[in-house]
């Protein structure tokens, strides 16, 4: 067995949580391999003044890593599965998806104790065109501004920037020991949470026989299902990391439920809609919930997405 495991990874305080959660793991399973870190930034990581879907491209978070593990630099790349587009570059794939953390989307507001006591046109910080437009649909009147950045400079910039709310994931808040900030959890009907929230995928050469094997017991079936489904979901609508859509999967005796939601940029048209079937029919079921949403309307948003630039 190899003597080394390099792990590549972005340098924010919560990428390193991640990598260093999974560098754990393998050093429990594997007490004889060393397990290094490599930092890396990304093109996410270095354009802070766009909102992401200006950028444009679906791989912001992970290009740099996936040329690293190509020329071998590093063997795997740990990121948040939310961050990694549907389709991966050949030679490259998902050795493990790690149990899932809470999957929801929170508040913050150091004044205001939920939405709902959100003032008249209240300003609420969030860059993900999915919570603006989940939050526009419940709250016409709010002031969405962006917000980009990593946890703890959006945490900051709730303090500087004068907003009144924020929005992000729980899982991130979580690993990072920032829960006490929380003021509202969502629940998953609330905000249908983004494609894979609150899990990690593990990314690997497709030729790396050795790693994969390595890699299986860090892999939690139930949530590989789940996000399978969420991610052929996003797949069948072509969409990245920055699209106003939300879905998310449950998995229950086998059974696998998945719920998803495609709005318009301001929240005023929402198409929701719940699938279920068996967990192994995910693919299948993602692509079916994709597009009887698509059917009923979502058409006309993807359209209206493609014509401002955003798709
Ligand atoms: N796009 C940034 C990002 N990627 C993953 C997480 C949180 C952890 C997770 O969802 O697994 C976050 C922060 C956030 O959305 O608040």
């Amino acid at each position: 067995m190899r003597e080394v495991i390099r792990i590549g990874t972005r340098q924010s305080a919560l990428a390193l949580w991640q990598a260093e959660y999974v560098a754990e793991r393998l050093r429990t399973l594997y007490p004889m391999c060393r397990v290094e870190l490599v930092h890396h930034t990304t093109i996410g990581d270095r354009i802070l003044e766009k909102p992401l879907a200006e950028i444009g491209g679906k791989g912001l978070f992970t290009e740099e890593l996936e040329a690293s593990m190509r020329s071998g630099d590093v063997d795997i790349a740990v990121h948040s599965l939310k961050d990694m587009p549907t389709e991966l570059p050949d030679g490259l794939i998902l050795g493990a998806i790690t149990a899932r953390e809470v999957p929801c989307d929170v508040l913050v507001s150091p004044k205001y104790k939920t939405l709902d006591q959100l003032p008249q046109g209240a300003k609420v910080g969030t860059s993900s065109l999915r919570r603006q437009a989940q939050l526009l649909h419940q709250r016409p009147d709010l002031t969405i501004c962006m917000l980009r950045g990593n946890v703890q400079t959006r945490l900051r910039k709730l303090d500087e920037e004068g907003f009144d709310a924020i929005v992000l994931a729980q899982a991130g808040l979580k690993r990072l020991g920032l829960e006490d900030k929380i003021t509202q959890v969502f629940t998953v009907d609330e905000l249908i949470p983004a494609v894979g929230q609150g899990a990690l995928a593990i990314e690997c050469r497709s030729d790396d026989e050795e790693m994969l094997r390595l890699l299986e017991p860090l892999n939690d079936e139930t949530t590989m299902w789940c996000t399978r489904g969420e991610r052929s979901f996003l797949r069948q609508l072509d969409g990245g990391c920055q699209v106003p859509m939300g879905v998310h999967g449950t998995v229950r005796k086998g059974q696998l439920t998945l719920k998803g939601i495609m709005c318009s940029l301001d929240g005023k048209t929402c198409y929701e809609g719940e699938m279920s079937g068996p967990q192994k029919s995910a693919e299948i079921l993602g692509r079916n919930l994709a597009k009887a949403l698509y059917e009923e309307g979502g058409k006309s948003i993807i359209e209206d997405l493609v014509q401002k630039g955003v798709l």
